[in-house]
C-alpha cells in the first residue's frame, strides 16, 4: 500500500524542486568542472565531481515548515542529495528556546544533518512582523553559507500566497505587489517553495498520518496580527461570499501577475535608455510619450537609484513625481523618502538626493 494521498502530495512536491536543485547543481559543476581540449591527457586527472547538493529546511515546529521537513528526509536520499535543517528562535515568546531546542530535535530524529538552531535579536524596524522576517532571513542566509548549502526550503503554502495576493490589493500598489511569494527568490535562487500550490490542510494531514508532533504559533491566532485577522476573518468570508476555490484563483492570480509584472520590468529596463538625455538626464517629452505603467516603473528605478529606500516609496509618491510629467503647471519640487528630490527643469526631470 502507497502512502497516504497526503503524504503523496507533499513528497511530489518535494522531490519536483528537489529535481530543479540537482539541475542546476549539475549545470553549474559542469561549467565550473569543464576540461580544456586535452587538458586530461596533459594533467593525468579528471574534472572533480562536484560533492552531492546539501539543501536545507527552514523548520519553525509548524505544521507546514514540519511536513516539508519530514518529505525531505525522505526525497533527498533517493537522489543523492544532503538534507540539513535550520530552526531560528527569534526569542519573542517565552520558552522559545526550550521550543527551538525540540524542534533541532526532531529534525534530527527524522534523519537530517546537519541540523543547526540559531538564537535571533528582533529588532524594530518596520514594525514586529517585517523585524522578526528580516532577523530570520539573515540567520537563514548565514546558515546556508556556513554549511555551503545549495537551496533552503520554506514551507509557505498556497494559502499563504492567497494572503499575501490580499495584503498587496489591500496596499494599492500595482501587480508586483499582487505577484506574492516566488517559488524561486533569494541570492543565486537560493529559497525555494516547494508547497506554492499545496494547501495547509494537506501539510497538516500529512503531520497527522505520519504522527508527527507540530506546534502551532499562537501569533498565526492573534487577531492583533493583519494576516491573522485575515486568515481567520478575511478569507473565511471570501470564500462563503465566493466559493471554495477562491484561494485557488487568488494564488493563480499571483502566478499571472508576476508574469506581467516582470515583462513590464523588462519593457521599462529598455525604454529607460531611450528617454535619458546625452547627459543621462530624462527627458520629460519622451517620457510623457511612453505607456503610464512604463513611465512609473522608470520614476520609481530612478529614485531609488538616487538614494530613496524602495521600502518606503509608495505608489502615491510616484503619482507625484508622474503630474510633473503628465500635469505640469510649473509646480515645485517633490520630496521623497531618503532626502531625494524630483522637480522639472527646462525639459528634463532631475532626482536626486538634497
Ligand atoms: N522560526 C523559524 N525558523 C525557521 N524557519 C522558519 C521560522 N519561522 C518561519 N520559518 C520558515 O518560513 C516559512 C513561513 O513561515 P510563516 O510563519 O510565515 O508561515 P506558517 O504558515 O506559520 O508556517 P509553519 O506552519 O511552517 O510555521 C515556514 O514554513 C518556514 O519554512
Amino acid at each position: 500500500m502507497g502512502p497516504h494521498p497526503a503524504v503523496a502530495a507533499i513528497r511530489l512536491a518535494v522531490r519536483r524542486v528537489l529535481h530543479d536543485i540537482l539541475n542546476d547543481h549539475q549545470t553549474s559543476g559542469a561549467h565550473s568542472g569543464r576540461q580544456a581540449p586535452g587538458e586530461r591527457e596533459r594533467t593525468g586527472r579528471t574534472a572533480e565531481r562536484p560533492p552531492s547538493p546539501l539543501v536545507l529546511v527552514a523548520c519553525s515546529g509548524g505544521a507546514d515548515s514540519m511536513a516539508l521537513a519530514s518529505a525531505l528526509a525522505f526525497e533527498a536520499p533517493r537522489l543523492g542529495i544532503r538534507a540539513g535543517g535550520v530552526t531560528v528562535d527569534h526569542g519573542l515568546q517565552p520558552g522559545s528556546g526550550l521550543r527551538a531546542d525540540e524542534v533541532a530535535l526532531r529534525l534530527r530524529g527524522l534523519g537530517l544533518g546537519p541540523v543547526d538552531r540559531v538564537a535571533v535579536t528582533v529588532g524594530r524596524e518596520g514594525g514586529p512582523e517585517a523585524a522578526a522576517r528580516d532577523a530570520r532571513y539573515a540567520a537563514l542566509d548565514a546558515a546556508a553559507e556556513r554549511h555551503g548549502a545549495t537551496a533552503v526550503l520554506l514551507g509557505h503554502t498556497r494559502d499563504d500566497q492567497a494572503e499575501t495576493v490580499l495584503l498587496g490589493l489591500a496596499r494599492g500598489s500595482g501587480i508586483r505587489s499582487l505577484s506574492g511569494m516566488a517559488a524561486v527568490s533569494g541570492a543565486g535562487g537560493r529559497y525555494r517553495r516547494p508547497f506554492l500550490h499545496l494547501d495547509r490542510q494537506t501539510a497538516r494531514k500529512a503531520c497527522m498520518v505520519q504522527s508527527l508532533p507540530v506546534w502551532d504559533d499562537p501569533h498565526n491566532a492573534d487577531p492583533a496580527y493583519t494576516r491573522s485577522r485575515l486568515r481567520h476573518e478575511g478569507l473565511p468570508a471570501l470564500e462563503k461570499a465566493l466559493g471554495k476555490g477562491v484561494v485557488e484563483a487568488l494564488a493563480r492570480t499571483a502566478q499571472l501577475s508576476r508574469d506581467d509584472a516582470d515583462a513590464l520590468d523588462a519593457w521599462a529596463g529598455q525604454a529607460e535608455a531611450a528617454v535619458r538625455d546625452a547627459a543621462g538626464l530624462l527627458e520629460c517629452a519622451k517620457l510623457y510619450a511612453l505607456p503610464p505603467a512604463v513611465r512609473r516603473r522608470i520614476l520609481r528605478r530612478a529614485a531609488i537609484e538616487a538614494g530613496a529606500p524602495a521600502g518606503s516609496l509608495f505608489a502615491r509618491h510616484i503619482e507625484e513625481v508622474d503630474r510633473l510629467i503628465t500635469g505640469w503647471r510649473g509646480q515645485g519640487a517633490i520630496n521623497l523618502p531618503g532626502r531625494v528630490v524630483a522637480q522639472r527643469q527646462g525639459g528634463r526631470l532631475v532626482i536626486r538626493q538634497g
